[in-house]
């Protein structure tokens, strides 16, 4: 790697930075949210109460003795970050342990009548719900007589700016959006990635997604799209295990959007019966890996997945944080080669992501100069921008 090795990584112990205001103000948001969203017993409220004053004044501890996967997480870092501020160990190490942490609060790896409540589905539910996301399904009626190409374009830019909605960006003053004045795309490898999937009905697409509702929704839209046109054969859709950052897809998340599109009318009713019919027959399979969730950037991916990547045609890597972990959580020069930092990953891999936070790379210099002529560093976080970045091996 060239000048890749030197980027510091990204902590949350600057006031003022993105990264501080996340853990300092957007936690504790979080946790008020989930508070006031449920009807919560006493132990819970402690617990929150804890958790809150633990996640902006106190120190990393061990996970209780008998939680199922304090060793898991003793490996991740717990071993070596135990003992310091939440603030001055990497940023995705926190913002992951906070997510581990609120739903031990809640009870959510119980024993108990709490187990697997997800604290963020009102969230989650309200969105599915809502009247854009009708509009959107509505949309896809039209689609229909387009010709093959605007089709594929508007299935990828579905998905793409799908990731625009996460609930966890809106709670905080950063979600508040102002319109673009530089290009949204800041990096457009599409047609290496219509190369990669040209079509021989046989292809593996792996999809690492993101967002639950009106992100997985295009995303599942995609990959119905996909298998209709015989560009892939099989599609393996990764899941996180648990809730996490708020709106990150579950299998519970799966279900629910499925039920809401095959629920719906025309072509997204059709597209909803086709999906579920490519689980039934193992065209479509979900995966929920530990890995997933876990703090630390896929570069450290355990064996199994390595080979679940090795084996596919092309991965699509959805969204900011896993772009995060893609290509390592530092501050990168955004010139830096994307090919370069991503060189480790054992396939043909594709980001599709919006800009939520300070990690970029692979910009061409003309375009940074543009974006930081017309809005300082706010481009980097806004959510009003987006990238579609390609590797391919070999
Ligand atoms: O849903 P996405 O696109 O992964 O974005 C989640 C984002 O939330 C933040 O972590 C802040 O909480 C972003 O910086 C981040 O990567």
């Amino acid at each position: 790697m060239p000048d890749t090795a030197s980027a510091p990584v990204l902590l949350g112990n600057q006031p003022g930075s993105f990264p501080h205001s996340v853990l300092a103000e957007r936690h504790p948001a979080i946790i008020r949210q989930v508070r006031e969203a449920f009807p919560y017993e006493p132990r819970q409220h402690r617990a929150l109460d804890e958790l809150l004053v633990n996640c902006t004044k106190g120190e990393i501890e061990p996970l209780p003795a008998d939680a199922h996967d304090r060793d898991l997480w003793e490996a991740w870092g717990v071993r070596e970050y135990a003992g310091r501020s939440w603030f001055d160990v990497p940023w995705l190490w926190s913002e992951s342990w906070f997510y581990r942490r609120l739903l031990q609060a809640v009870g959510y790896f119980g024993p108990g009548p709490w187990q697997g409540i997800d604290p963020f589905r009102p969230f989650k539910l309200a969105e599915l719900d809502s009247q854009e996301t009708d509009e959107e399904l509505a949309a896809l009626d039209d689609l229909a007589d387009r010709s093959a190409e605007e089709q594929d374009r508007a299935l990828l830019h579905g998905s793409l700016w799908g990731n625009r909605a996460d609930l966890g960006f809106r709670l905080s003053a950063e979600g508040a959006r102002t319109a673009a004045a530089a290009p949204g795309l800041v990096a457009d490898d599409s047609d290496r990635l219509w190369g990669l999937l040209s079509g021989a009905g046989e292809a593996t697409l792996c999809l690492v997604a993101d967002n639950a509702g009106r992100e997985l929704v295009p995303d599942l839209l995609l990959i119905a799209h996909l298998l209709a046109t015989g560009r892939i054969g099989r599609a393996v859709l990764h899941v996180k295990p648990y809730p996490y950052y708020v709106s990150d897809a579950t299998t519970a998340d799966v279900v629910d959007a499925l039920r809401r599109l095959a629920g719906g009318r025309g072509a997204a009713a059709a597209h909803g019966r086709q999906l579920w019919s490519a689980l039934a027959d193992g065209r479509l399979v979900l995966r929920a890996h530990p890995f997933s969730s876990a703090p630390l950037p896929y570069h450290e991916m355990p064996g199994d997945l390595r080979a679940e990547f090795a084996s596919a045609t092309l991965t699509i890597v959805k969204g900011d944080l896993n772009y995060r972990r893609l290509v390592g959580d530092r501050l990168w020069p955004p010139t830096t080669d994307f090919t370069d930092v991503t060189a480790y990953f054992p396939g043909p891999v594709a980001a599709l992501r919006t800009l939520k936070s300070d990690v970029i790379t692979g910009l061409d210099s003309r375009m940074e100069a543009e974006l930081v002529a017309a809005e300082d560093q706010r481009w980097r976080t806004s959510g009003t921008h987006a990238l579609i970045q390609v590797h391919s091996p070999g």
